[in-house]
């Protein structure tokens, strides 16, 4: 099958890695150092049990050359949409897979406005994965799985093949019975960790233990749970209590995604997560004074240590 893969960081490598490995024709559409070490030394990934090398794959910053793709994995931040437009509608033919891992609850609607909106599915992983250096991976724990589903009737087709491509290739992915439910039961979870933690500036013991930050916690699951439910999404009974022992259940040294960008100067996934968060609750008529609270103290860090906001 051919594979685009748009985005070689931490997700993309060790995805695609997975795909070459088992035989898939995979194109990764990356560029500068990445580029360059992807075409050099191939990619490396490191798991608890054991490590491995692919470099059956093609590399390129050329979306033009590859032309359609049977699936397409979308694996950079949510802020380079608008920047991997040109290569995105390169790589999607009237019959493309989309299959966009973004966290956030919206990344097929932008696709969708940017390229061709057809075939493009509900996508998260829960799957933790550093990029150590370009091209080098490390994923820890058991393999958290992919999941992923079709956003209207006619992509049942798509869903089921994706499933079974990622499958094949030994990455742990799902069906959930309803994609958005899952994709904001994830968004709930991710939004919290990395909004309290960003604006602390400290990782996920600490914060869940001291009673007041405990409650920014809290009071940030409540309103997604709010939004989410006046949107239409039926979230299930004690979606909030569930976030909050995933919360619970984490390392306490692990930090937020958003935290550990925040403190290398990068840029932030802010628009994508509290920026939607509080548009939403506007359109909705639900108040989100928590979110967006995070969210005007983080803007002008968004667009990492230029200083300037982000257009995520
Ligand atoms: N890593 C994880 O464990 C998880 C990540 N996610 C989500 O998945 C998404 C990807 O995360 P992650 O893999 O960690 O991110 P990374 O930053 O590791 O990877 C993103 C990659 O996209 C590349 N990229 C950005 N713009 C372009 C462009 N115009 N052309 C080509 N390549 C480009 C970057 O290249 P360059 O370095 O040159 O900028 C980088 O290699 C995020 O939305 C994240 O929230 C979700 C669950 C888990
Ligand atoms: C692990 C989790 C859910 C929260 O920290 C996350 O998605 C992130 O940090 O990006």
């Amino acid at each position: 099958m051919k594979i685009g893969i748009i985005g070689a960081g931490a997700l993309g490598c060790y995805y695609g890695a997975k795909l070459a490995r088992c035989g898939a024709a995979v194109h990764f559409i990356a560029r500068g150092a990445t580029l360059q070490a992807l075409r050099s030394k191939g990619v490396t990934v490191h798991r608890d049990d054991g490590s491995f090398s692919v470099s059956d794959f093609h590399a390129t910053d050329r979306a033009d050359n590859v032309g359609p793709v049977e699936l397409l994995i979308v694996a950079t931040k949510s802020y380079a949409f608008e920047a991997i437009a040109p290569a995105l509608r390169a790589l999607k033919g009237p019959d493309t897979i989309v299959l966009p891992l973004q966290n956030g609850v919206d990344s097929a609607e932008r696709l969708g406005v940017l390229a061709d909106p057809e075939h493009i599915l509900g996508g998260l992983t829960y799957l933790p994965v550093s990029a150590i250096a370009p091209g080098v991976v490390r994923q820890s724990g058991v393999e958290k799985p992919i999941l992923l589903g079709p956003l209207n009737e006619a992509d049942e087709a798509a869903a089921r093949t994706t499933l079974s491509v990622l499958q094949k290739a030994d990455i742990a992915a799902e069906r959930p019975a309803d994609i958005r439910v899952a994709l904001w039961m994830k968004y709930m979870l991710a939004i919290c960790t990395m909004g309290v933690q960003s604006v602390t500036g400290c990782p996920i013991g600490p914060t869940r233990e001291d009673p007041d930050t405990r409650a920014l916690y809290l009071a940030c699951l409540r309103e997604v749970d709010t939004v989410a439910r006046a949107g239409g999404v039926n979230l299930p009974d004690g979606a909030q209590e569930n976030a909050m022992r995933a919360i619970d259940s984490y390392p306490a040294a692990v930090k937020a995604s958003m935290l550990q960008d925040l403190e290398c100067g990068k840029p932030l996934e802010l628009e994508a997560m509290h920026g939607t968060l509080v548009r939403l609750g506007k359109t909705y008529g639900v108040e989100t004074p928590v979110n967006q609270f995070i969210y005007a103290a983080l803007k002008l860090r968004a667009g990492g240590s230029v200083g300037s906001a982000a257009g995520d």
